[in-house]
């Protein structure tokens, strides 16, 4: 018996989730929001009972020493030393980590080096894994990585049709990422469907504040949205996915931005649903507004599902067809409007969903007997493959 904590770091968020190993039951799970921002919150769910702080967090390091304080504040744990090991998500593994692997130094310095290839998501990775590495020296640390999950793709989906030596030299490529998510679903999906992974083709929709779709040809990432980083794919909460990178040049010759890492960041950040909405880049926020007749937040939103439709068909095309979507994170869980509105325009490919089935709490089929793909509501959880691979590295320590 021992306890295994699972630390999923966002750009803006924290969420963890404390197992008791082999079990994989969860003794205490929390969420740190809003970090960066003024009036932070953290959620700390523990023995029935739900404890919310509001205060400013300023980073990830801060936000880690926050929970570490509640686990034993919240008498969670007596001593840290019952924590035997921690694994971390990592969002960029680049083409060097494409498995889970035991973090030693080296191998964090790397994760911090890969930050240009998840600038919003490694460098919050590595506050995590550097805060727990001091704390629990003699615990097994775990990285596990968005990538590893598309290290399977075909060089047809990960090159760049731009000239080799950038691949060749700099290793400029599709890396993707929501692998941990999009292997979870895929896995639970085939269950649901009764079948083998091995015979089923599969399109993924992880869509949260980050989204992205995959292609899963035989439990294997065929493509996926992401790209070289995960700005890239269908539109976000905050980030443009893809667009004409000539748009780079003509913004800051118009707007006397000087820094191509400005650009980036208001692409990154200020772009998705938020920029178009100029309201929020929370779904349900836009789903209000839009309700209440707002154009900017309605435009937002037609045009985030329009791209998610968009790549869904180009994911047929990829397949030669598919068995199922599956939907999931934040928004793909929740959204019964967001789903609907995906499928309405897709009945063409034999799609269909049954209104009865598409409601809030879903999970698992919700479409028609007749659909020739059918559709799937499935709640990711990737702190849960997390502590596996954990316990893995425990097994072989
Ligand atoms: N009931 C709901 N209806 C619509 N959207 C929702 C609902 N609940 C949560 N969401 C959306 O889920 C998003 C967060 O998803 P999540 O997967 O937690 O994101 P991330 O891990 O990228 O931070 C939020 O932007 C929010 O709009
Ligand atoms: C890679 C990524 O976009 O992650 P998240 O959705 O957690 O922000
Ligand atoms: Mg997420």
């Amino acid at each position: 018996m021992s306890k295994t904590i699972a630390i999923n770091a966002g750009s803006s968020s924290l969420k963890w989730q404390l197992y008791q190993m082999p079990e994989e039951t969860v003794i205490a799970k929390g969420l740190i929001e809003r970090i960066g921002l003024p009036e932070s919150v953290s959620t700390v769910s523990f023995d029935g009972d739900k404890h919310v702080t509001v205060k400013n967090i300023h980073n990830h390091t801060e936000a880690v020493a926050i929970l570490m304080n509640d686990l034993k504040n919240l008498n969670i744990i007596a001593h840290f030393s019952e924590i035997t090991g921690t694994g971390h998500r990592v969002v960029a593994g680049g083409e060097l980590f494409k498995a889970s692997v035991l973090i030693t130094n080296e191998v964090a310095k790397q994760i911090e080096d890969l930050s240009d290839l998840a600038p919003l998501h490694n460098p919050a990775n590595v506050a995590g894994i550097y805060a727990f590495c001091a704390l629990l020296p003699e615990a097994t640390h775990v990285a596990v990585f968005d990538t590893a999950f598309h290290a399977t793709m075909p060089a047809v989906a990960y090159r760049y049709p731009m000239p080799n030596d950038y691949y060749d030299k700099y290793a400029v490529r599709k890396y993707g990422a929501h692998g941990t998510s999009h292997m979870y679903v895929a896995q639970k999906a085939a269950d649901y469907l009764g079948k083998a992974p091995e015979d089923l083709k599969l399109i993924t929709a992880h869509i949260g504040n980050g989204v992205s779709l995959t292609a899963i040809d035989g439990g294997q990432s065929v493509d996926t949205s992401m790209g070289f980083t995960p700005l890239a794919g269908v539109m976000m909460g905050t980030r443009t996915g893809e667009l004409d990178a000539s748009i780079i040049p003509y913004i800051m010759a118009k707007t006397g931005i000087t820094d191509v890492a400005e650009v980036i960041d208001i692409f990154n950040k200020k772009s998705g649903l938020a920029g178009v909405s100029e309201m929020s880049s929370d779904m349900r926020d836009i789903i209000s507004a839009r309700d209440a007749g707002d154009e900017k937040a309605s435009l937002a939103f037609d045009m985030f599902v329009n791209r998610i439709q968009k790549f869904i068909g180009q994911y047929l095309a990829v397949l030669n067809g598919a068995d199922a979507l599956i939907f999931t994170a934040g928004i793909g869980e929740n959204s019964d409007v967001v789903r609907q509105a995906v499928v309405d325009g897709l009945s063409w490919f034999g799609l269909d969903i049954d209104e009865s089935k598409n409601v809030f709490g879903a999970d698992g089929i919700i479409s028609t007997p007749e659909a020739k793909v059918k559709v799937l509501v499935i709640p990711t959880d990737e702190e849960l493959v997390i502590a596996r691979d954990v316990e893995k590295f425990k097994a072989q320590a």
